[in-house]
């Protein structure tokens, strides 16, 4: 989706992206959990490496994600997104930050009974099904990994996160979600596309899995509180190498920490300075969400207690009541704008 908007410059500062290796992980747990407890405090986005992944494992969920995306779109219509989060769309995510639709395509994949219906059949795409399933209990295995560091971090029991984001109960909310960015071209005319517009994450951790190359990904660290929706103006470009993790906090983490752990404002830009990808990009993220009967609350109680659907609910209103405020002000100023060209067009004489 266009706007006609004009790209705000974007003004860069170099940050240190901390790398946690789980290495030998059962031996240096404590050794871990400082150093992701330290990246989630300072920085919010943080990456993985030794996660047991394997390149190729990374290699084929893409490939598997590239030929579900080269359907015909008539074919991936079959499995349409619907509310319970599961599903294809294409140029329909509005995001406050923006006013308008990312200009890319998803589809959002579940372990459980929110998924009937909804897998791209064996016929379009064989195996998708078991190979994606597949993929998404490695990658649940890395999240636990550091579910379990997380809570040793803020004293809790080491399965207590783990335990609320069980990925084998049928309603389960976890969701891999797999995107495609469309290729730009080059020289606009002033026509911004938002790959991915600013935004935090709602859930307790994402993680992330780039094409190397396909870059894009940036970072604005230093948000104070969860519900806190202003955004700093310094960007970080975040290039990592494709077989590592790349992880961020989400709200859920923020607030189930008293606002410790940072939920980190991020976005994919808008390809329009030297340097920048204007192909395709492909991208893999993982959102742990909680089960809906999860009980949520820091050690410190700094918020009320909430169930896991209370805390998505609120979420989804506070989206929502953003974008409206946005869209409000899109619509001022292009009222204001028309304004100025009638005036400019009765100076010069013009009459039509
Ligand atoms: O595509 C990416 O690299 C980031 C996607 C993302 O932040 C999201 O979907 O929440
Ligand atoms: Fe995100």
């Amino acid at each position: 989706m266009a706007a006609k908007t004009t790209a705000p410059s974007t003004l860069y500062q170099p940050r240190d992206i901390p790398s946690v290796s789980l290495s030998n992980f059962d031996a240096r747990i404590d050794e871990i959990t400082n150093q992701l407890c330290d990246a989630a405090e300072n920085v919010g986005f943080f990456s993985i490496i030794d996660h047991g992944i394997s390149p190729t494992e990374i290699k084929d969920m893409f490939a598997l994600s590239e030929a579900f995306f080269s359907l015909p779109d008539d074919v991936k219509a079959t499995v349409p997104w619907n509310v319970n989060n599961v599903g294809w769309e294409k140029n329909s995510q509005v995001r406050p930050s923006t006013g308008v639709a990312d200009f890319k395509e998803s589809y959002q994949l579940q372990f459980g009974s929110n998924m009937t219906n909804t897998w791209i059949s064996d016929s379009h795409v064989p195996g998708f099904r078991s190979k994606s399933l597949t993929f998404m209990h490695r990658v649940q295995r890395v999240s636990e990994q550091l579910m379990t560091c997380f809570a040793r971090g803020l004293g809790f029991p080491d399965d207590y996160f783990i335990k609320v984001h069980d990925v084998s109960r049928s309603n389960s909310q976890t969701t891999m979600r797999l995107l495609h960015y469309f290729a730009l071209p080059e020289g606009l005319n002033g026509t911004v596309y938002h790959r991915a517009g600013a935004h935090a994450d709602w859930d307790l951790l994402t993680l992330l899995f780039q094409h190397e190359g396909q870059n894009g990904l940036e970072i604005c660290p230093g948000r104070d509180a969860v519900t806190q929706f202003a955004l700093g103006d310094t960007w970080t470009k975040v290039d990592l190498s494709a077989g590592d993790i790349i992880c961020n906090i989400g709200d859920l983490l923020m607030s189930w920490s008293d606002d410790r752990f940072k939920s980190t404002f991020h976005r994919v830009k808008t390809p329009c300075e030297p340097g920048d990808y204007y192909g395709d990009r492909y991208s893999i993220a993982y959102f742990n969400q909680p089960c809906k009967d999860a009980v949520i609350q820091g050690p410190k109680r700094k918020y009320p207690v909430v169930t896991g659907e209370e805390f998505t609910a609120a979420a989804m209103k506070r989206n929502f009541a953003a974008l409206q405020e946005k869209k409000k002000a899109l619509a001022q100023e292009t009222a204001e704008n028309s304004k100025v060209a009638a005036l400019a067009r009765t100076d010069v004489g013009v009459t039509a």
